[in-house]
């Protein structure tokens, strides 16, 4: 091993084994199809037609996925290198945080994030922090300002102590252990000092208004004279610590610079969502600090190591790669998951598992949070000879005064500035797609740049997941949308990227692009076998049949795989379990839902929204959250939807056991339909804790009498319909 690189990277052990195994799934799903293609039943092509249809689909996405799986790469960074060789000459960093809303997201959740990343271990004189504020509220703005005089004592601690997390929400909640008592001391009064911040913030918030004293107190209030509501004012930067004017904490060491922005809204204009604030934040921070780094992450992702800027360089500053990198991406990680993970929420797999496959193809996808790129390219520099660029140098003038500049930089926010431009397009993060970072990521990596996936042991930054089933398939709406668009935009991985990228990463991109069209085979599958089962029609090759073989390997073979590799991954076998209920779930509404409403905006109906992800949720929903209790308490179509198939599956099964009885005759149909009762079965099975909020359950979570009835007769009709033709 050299003692040259900056990181190391490694393949994955046991490639060819897995290899093998997927050669041998490969081969299974080939004869499937075959059995499918000679065996039409006589009364019944369509259906028949359908079902290999259907396998296709699965079979075609199956090779799609393999691409995460063919050529894992792990990294390791050697942070003592960068230290010995860089110590003096690190590069600046700007770090954007991103918020949108101080309902959905409180103040205290977006300041513990900005505090988190204002302690990094990283000289803070090279450090900036920004603060996006797309609500522009004066309740964020004040938490901000209390954050920042609360920073001063919060960041000699933290270095002091070397504390992890530096999230002091985060720091308290956890088990710190026995502090020896100097320690103990410090512990005592910044914990104070905290706990007056939050009260102070919970009265403003409760008031709705910011206390007399401190709009008297800050000029920078002077800002919301003319604001008329959060989505029309003027744009308002304040310069909060200022890094000329050497603020200093209470051990008299450099703070780093925190900058409050709110850029300007207007009803007549439209402001693109995250992307939009992210491209305003390029532009204001190139004024202000212009790191030639930038780090974002939402506003609920506080940074759980301090380390991870220097982890980040590692890539960035190798002499020998580092000058090809364009952005590094951690993992999208969680601190509020419960053990078994009702909703899938951690996304486990993708993090454990397929941006390592993603890394060996050429590098991750960029996915809005958690990420470190190089500036230049973020605003549309090509990948050429002159990419090695020098790090220092990258000043901004100097000699105006804050105020001064706060006025001329401000115009950088306004609405009307990237009019006639670049910016959304081939500046900045791409407009006009709900995964406006993934679009973003695709078009730079097409430019010829690589891209880094790094997933330390010490988890680099932890958000949200959704705590309810309809927040978290309202959000994979949203994501499974956004990919669906990107394949049918100018961008797609397989018009744009083909060619461009590596033919590995262009399988790596569709399999997300194509999540949403899954919901067709699904639907399909989940329905029709089991009616048939009620007419005691196989669709499936009978048991004695040596057909029967591949489909009962492919479906157990590729079942036990996934087990495993959710098992290597971290999580718990009931955790699996709940996860294929969820990829049932989604793949059946979330995903067709996007696939309409993706239709219905290539026809032109159908405006584009951004749903917001709750970040609160009242107790008892938290508390059935907690208990891993499925919350239904609420009416969405989507629910009607996913309780009708639950419905139509129960009655299937229902029918054919009265008929197993009345006819006496178990072996004929075991011989004859076991896929199909499997099938049937294991989607009973998997829907008990539907069925449980159905009828069972009293407390609020339960499945709404409504729901239930109407998916009861949609299921009833169904079934009788079919019964009678
Ligand atoms: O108009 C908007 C809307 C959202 N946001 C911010 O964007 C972030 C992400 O929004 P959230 O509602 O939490 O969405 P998630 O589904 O949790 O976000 C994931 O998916 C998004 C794309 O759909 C990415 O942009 C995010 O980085 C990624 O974490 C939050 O910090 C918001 O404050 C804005 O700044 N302006
Ligand atoms: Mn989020």
């Amino acid at each position: 091993m050299d003692n040259i690189s900056l990181f190391e990277a490694k393949k994955a052990k046991g490639g060819l084994v897995y290899k093998l195994f997927a050669t041998s799934i490969f081969v299974g799903i080939i004869l499937i199809w075959v059995y499918r293609a000679t065996h039409f039943i006589e009364n019944g092509r369509l259906v028949w037609m359908g079902m290999l249809a259907a396998e296709l689909w699965f079979g075609f996405y199956w090779i799609l996925t393999q691409s995460h799986r063919w050529n894992l790469v792990y990294r390791r960074t050697f942070k003592d290198r960068l230290s010995l060789r860089y110590q003096n000459d690190l590069p600046g960093v700007d770090i954007f945080v991103c918020t949108a809303d101080p309902k959905i997201e409180p103040p205290m959740l977006v300041i513990n994030t900005v505090l988190s990343v204002m302690a990094y271990d990283y000289p803070p004189e090279k450090l900036a922090v920004y603060l996006s504020d797309d609500a522009g509220s004066d309740l964020t703005f004040y938490s901000l300002l209390e954050a920042s005089s609360f920073a001063k004592h919060w960041l000699p601690y933290c270095k002091k102590f070397g504390v992890e997390p530096r999230s002091p929400e985060a720091y308290f909640k956890s088990d710190s252990g026995q502090l020896e008592a100097y320690q103990a001391q410090h512990f005592a009064s910044v914990k104070k000092l905290y706990d007056d911040m939050e009260r102070r913030i919970g009265l403003a918030e409760k008031l709705e208004s910011v206390s007399k004293s401190a709009l008297l107190e800050h000029k920078g209030f002077s800002n919301w004279d003319s604001y008329k509501s959060q989505k029309d004012h003027g744009a308002m930067l304040h310069i909060v610590i200022d890094r000329d004017e050497e603020a200093t904490d209470i051990d008299g060491r450099r703070l780093p610079t925190l900058v409050y922005l709110a850029r300007e809204k207007r009803p007549q204009h439209f402001h693109n969502f995250k992307a939009g604030a992210m491209n305003a934040l390029i532009r204001v921070s190139s004024e202000i600090s212009n790191g030639p780094i930038i780090l974002n992450v939402d506003c609920d992702m506080y940074s759980n190591s301090s380390q991870s800027i220097r982890d980040a360089l590692c890539f960035f500053l190798d002499e020998e790669k580092g000058h090809e990198v364009a952005y590094v991406q951690f993992p999208q990680q969680f601190h509020n998951l419960t053990k078994n993970e009702l909703y899938g929420g951690s996304l486990r797999v993708i993090s454990e598992v397929e941006f390592h496959g993603m890394d060996g193809f050429g590098g991750p996808m960029y996915v809005g949070t958690g990420c470190f790129h190089r500036r230049d390219i973020l605003c549309g520099k090509k990948l050429t000879e002159a990419s090695r660029f020098e790090w220092k140098g990258m000043t901004v003038s100097k000699g105006e005064s804050r105020a001064e500049l706060e006025e001329r930089v401000k115009a950088l926010a306004s609405c009307t500035f990237e009019l006639n431009t670049q910016w959304g397009q081939e500046m900045g993060l791409k407009y006009g797609c709900p995964v406006e970072d993934v679009i973003t990521g695709l078009s730079i990596q097409c430019r010829g740049w690589k891209s880094i996936y790094f997933n330390p042991e010490r988890k680099a930054f932890l958000g949200i997941a959704a705590t309810t089933l309809d927040q978290i398939l309202v959000q994979h709406k949203r994501w499974s949308e956004g990919d669906l668009q990107i394949l049918l935009s100018e961008y797609s991985p397989i018009s744009y990227g083909l060619g461009k990228i590596n033919f590995g990463l262009v399988m790596g991109y569709c399999t997300y692009c194509f999540w949403s069209v899954n919901c067709f085979a699904t639907i399909y599958y989940s329905i029709i076998p089991s009616l048939y089962l009620l007419k005691g029609v196989s669709l499936f090759p009978q048991v004695s049949s040596l057909w029967f073989l591949p489909f009962t390997y492919v479906i157990t073979a590729e079942h036990i795989y996934s087990f495993l590799e959710y098992l290597w991954s971290g999580g718990t076998a009931l955790g699996w379990w709940n996860e294929q209920r969820m990829w049932l779930y989604k793949r059946t509404s979330s995903y067709l839902f996007a696939v309409i409403d993706s239709f219905l905006k290539l026809v032109g109906h159908s405006d584009s929204g951004f749903i917001i992800s709750a970040k609160v949720s009242d107790k008892d929903v938290l508390e059935r959250y907690e208990q891993e209790k499925m919350e239904f308490g609420a009416t969405p179509p989507m629910f009607t939807i996913l309780s009708s198939l639950a419905m139509i599956n129960l009655f299937c099964l229902i029918g054919l056991v009265i008929k197993v009885i009345w006819a006496g005759e178990v072996e004929s149909f075991h011989q004859n339909l076991a896929l199909q009762i499997a099938v049937c079965g294991v989607l009973v099975l998997i829907n008990l804790p539907l069925y449980n909020a159905a009828f069972i359950r009293t407390d609020k979570g339960r499945l709404p009498s409504v729901v239930t009835l109407k998916s009861l007769l949609v299921a009833l009709s169904l079934c009788s319909l079919y019964s009678l033709l």
